[in-house]
């Protein structure tokens, strides 16, 4: 029987407090056919709004079956996950999700790809544009609005990734190894953009990152994860001040911050920062 008074979402009314996320002893099982998977356990975890987490750790470790779960295109199996004091019902428009794989079409233009997630989710046609075309102006792109992906470079199309899934304008966006294909020093570049971005527009972030020094350099918090089963081993504030820039990695407290990160994932023990 469905007792509507134990809806977590009655227990937590949102508020200005309320965490956009709310991860309270979520583990994950897959099963198939070749056998069990505990990809997760015991996460407890709390993402306030407008803040930016980097979740970091070791190849399969669970950081992308906590990010789709968190996106609701997973569901846990077990635990609690609220999205701003509401039970989680599968993928929202205010989730946006960034992927490795920007899967582009290729058949339609930068703006066109740009625009998709605002005719699927229906919105106004006109508003939509001018915002689409703010953020391909944000971010070096309006003159490539009407070519086709194939004529962009990697770093391009990594860029028209990032509008798309700013393009509805979501609350939160959702970033799993976003940076992972291209080159160490598009990759740089584009993670400084990715912050003055954030730094303007203030959505809540969650990047899933291989790189120490990228996931310290842009978060407010980075959690540290542990795999077999996936575990979260430390949740670190991020105590550098902002705004960040390509100086803040000179700073004694940034070294100090990765090199604690890179010996918990090495030897994942309690160390003290
Ligand atoms: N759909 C699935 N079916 C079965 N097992 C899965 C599935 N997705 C993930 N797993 C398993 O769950 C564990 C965690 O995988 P996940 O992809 O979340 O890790 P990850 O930390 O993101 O890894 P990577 O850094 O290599 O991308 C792994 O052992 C993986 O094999």
């Amino acid at each position: 029987m469905n007792l509507p008074y134990l809806d977590p979402s009655l227990l937590a009314p949102p508020t200005t407090q309320t965490p956009i996320f709310h991860v309270s002893r979520v583990s994950k099982t897959y099963e198939t056919a070749s056998g069990t998977t505990l990809a997760l356990t015991g996460i407890d975890l709390d993402i306030p709004p407008g803040s930016f987490v980097s979740i970091v750790g070791a190849s399969g470790c669970g950081k992308s079956t906590l990010l789709k779960i968190l996106a609701g295109l997973e569901d846990a199996t077990e635990g609690v996950v609220l999205r701003e004091g509401r039970e989680l019902d599968g993928p929202s428009r205010d989730v946006s999700i960034g992927f490795q794989e920007h899967v582009l079409f290729p058949w339609l233009t930068i703006e066109q790809n740009v625009m998709l997630p605002t005719e699927i989710y229906g919105m106004p046609a006109e508003a939509s544009r001018q915002r689409v075309q703010e953020l391909l102006r944000m971010s070096g792109l309006a003159d490539f609005a009407r070519r086709k992906p194939a004529e962009l470079s990697g770093g391009m199309k990594m860029r028209a990734a990032l509008c798309r899934a700013l393009s509805t304008d979501p609350r939160v966006l959702l970033l799993d190894e976003p940076f992972g294909a291209l080159d160490a020093l598009t990759r740089e570049e584009l993670s400084l953009e990715l912050l003055r971005m954030w730094e303007k527009a203030r959505k809540t972030a969650l990047l899933i990152t291989h790189d120490i020094d990228e996931a310290v350099l842009l978060s407010d918090t980075v959690v540290v994860m542990s795999p077999r089963p996936g575990r979260i081993v430390e949740i670190i504030p991020i105590d550098l001040p902002r705004p960040r820039n390509e100086e803040t990695a000179a700073l004694p407290r940034f070294t100090q911050l990765t090199q604690h990160i890179r010996k918990l994932i090495f030897s994942p023990r309690k160390e003290a920062a």
